[in-house]
């Protein structure tokens, strides 16, 4: 029998065994069918039975759409957010093994070779593409694209390595429901899957120290002068890499914030508020994906919706679009909010603009990196990061003003959607401003 199946066939298999196994499976399978069954038949009688409030949340790729729901999850609906940290956790060492991955694959192909230790660390790293390939397969996350390989891009006017490949995963898929069954936390338990997720834990355990010692190697840094491009959140978890490798890890509320799970097509989240004022209400948010070639899709969510959360990563004035490298990212999410501003569809929707990566805004004008330099109408202005967040709010409110086909409200909030500690009043003034405009859509004002 191949052993190209998922889950592997044991090869010492004989006929009683391989009776027992078959049937075992088709027994989970049976109990998943119907767990599937009644959670549709759930969200069908929810469907039909409640009011919803509608949120759209709109963005290019990495504005942090992904991360706003967990915000709301956090705030709102926090049991609901407690229990889906079992999935994060893969998520996360998901991330952790395909970073170590990306550098080993570079260490492979470039000066790194030359250093001994470097090739130590490598062999005894290879096992992490096994623990990659489980993870994957266990949320079912996209194959990394062909940016993956380090080779050479013409666009850009010296060597510099592809960037890192991230984790994707496909709107619709349910995994976060599919790995609590996979884990067993409910009637189903997958032993296959148990086992391969208890195997990568345990070889992530043991390759921490060594993982630690590639993440501070001299070769690395020098990789790092040559240009190596790892993303905020990878550089996050290296730097954690004792920990979120070690057996006994539980992600904790930021590392779930750093998580990053790049949106294909269009995710629907449902969520029951669980604190005091709208508890029992039910929100559903749709979570698009923002890179360009994902943006067709998101107009069949327009009809209907009762709020649209725009984005705006204002960290990305000096950056460009990672699938078109020559469009600068902050111009292109002006030219996306004027698009979403114009449309007539949208046009009962309350509007609420979020400037976010405030914190990253912050720490490039620090290190002297200047706006103007990137953005011509802000010459002779202050490089200060108030000031900058007020001059694209002032700018992106007075598109909104001028484009959307008649008069409506806009929220403008700036945002760090990483910390807590700030969005707690900013997702209240959310909740506040879109129950104000439920009420008012439902005409009881
Ligand atoms: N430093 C910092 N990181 C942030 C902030 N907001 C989001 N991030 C990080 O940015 C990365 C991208 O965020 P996502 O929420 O996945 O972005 P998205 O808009 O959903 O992206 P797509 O799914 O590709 O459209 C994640 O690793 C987040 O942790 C922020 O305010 N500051
Ligand atoms: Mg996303």
């Amino acid at each position: 029998m191949s052993n190209n199946v998922w889950p592997p066939v044991p090869t010492n298999e004989d006929d009683h065994g391989r009776e027992a196994r078959l049937a075992a499976e088709r027994e989970a399978k049976r109990i998943s069918d119907e767990i599937d069954r009644a959670l549709e038949q759930e969200r069908q009688d929810l469907r039909k039975n409640r009011p919803q409030t509608k949120i759209l949340l709109l963005g290019q790729a990495e504005s942090g759409k992904s991360t706003m729901i967990k915000n709301f999850q956090i705030f709102f609906c926090p049991s609901q957010f407690a229990a889906e940290t079992d999935a994060w956790r893969t998520v996360i060492h998901l991330n952790l093994a395909r970073f170590v991955n990306y550098v080993l694959q570079l260490l492979s192909t470039t000066g790194g070779k030359a250093d001994p230790n470097a090739r130590m660390l490598q062999m005894r790293l290879s096992p992490l593409k096994q623990v990659e390939l489980i993870l994957s397969r266990a949320i079912n996350a996209e194959s990394p694209s062909q940016l993956s390989s380090p080779t050479e891009d013409s666009s850009r006017p010296t060597w510099r390595p592809r960037p890192a490949p991230e984790v994707s995963i496909r709107g619709g898929t349910g995994w976060k429901g599919l790995m609590r069954r996979r884990r067993g936390s409910s009637a189903v338990k997958s032993p296959a899957i148990s086992d391969e997720l208890e195997n990568a834990r345990q070889i992530l355990d043991a390759c921490k120290d060594d993982i630690v010692a590639l993440w501070q190697s001299p070769t690395l840094r020098a990789l790092e002068d040559e240009g190596m491009d790892l993303h905020h959140h990878a550089r996050y978890f290296l730097d954690n890499a004792a920990r979120v490798a070690d057996k006994s890890y539980t992600p904790t509320t930021d590392d779930i914030l750093r998580a990053r799970l790049r949106t294909l097509g269009v995710e629907e989240y449902r969520m029951t508020m669980e604190t005091a004022a709208e508890k029992g209400a039910d929100w559903v948010f749709y979570d698009v994906g923002g890179s360009r070639n994902q943006r067709a899709a998101w107009a069949s969510y327009f009809d209907d919706v009762n709020a649209v959360i725009f984005l705006c990563p204002m960290s990305g004035f000096n950056q460009r679009l990672q699938e078109d490298s020559s469009v600068n990212r902050l111009f292109d999410s002006m030219e996306l909010w004027e698009t979403v501003c114009k449309s007539k569809l949208l046009g009962n929707a309350m509007f609420i603009l979020l400037l976010n990566k405030a914190d990253l805004l912050y720490a490039k004008l620090k290190a002297g990196v200047k706006f103007e330099d990137y953005v011509a109408s802000y010459h002779g202005r202050p490089n200060k990061a108030e000031y900058v967040a007020d001059y694209l709010r002032e700018q992106m409110i007075l598109t909104h003003r001028t484009c959307s086909p008649k008069r409506r409200q806009l929220h403008a909030h700036v945002t760090c959607a990483i910390d807590t500690n700030v969005m707690g009043a900013v997702l209240n003034s959310i909740r506040d401003s879109i129950l104000v405009v439920i009420l008012k859509q439902t005409t009881l004002l």
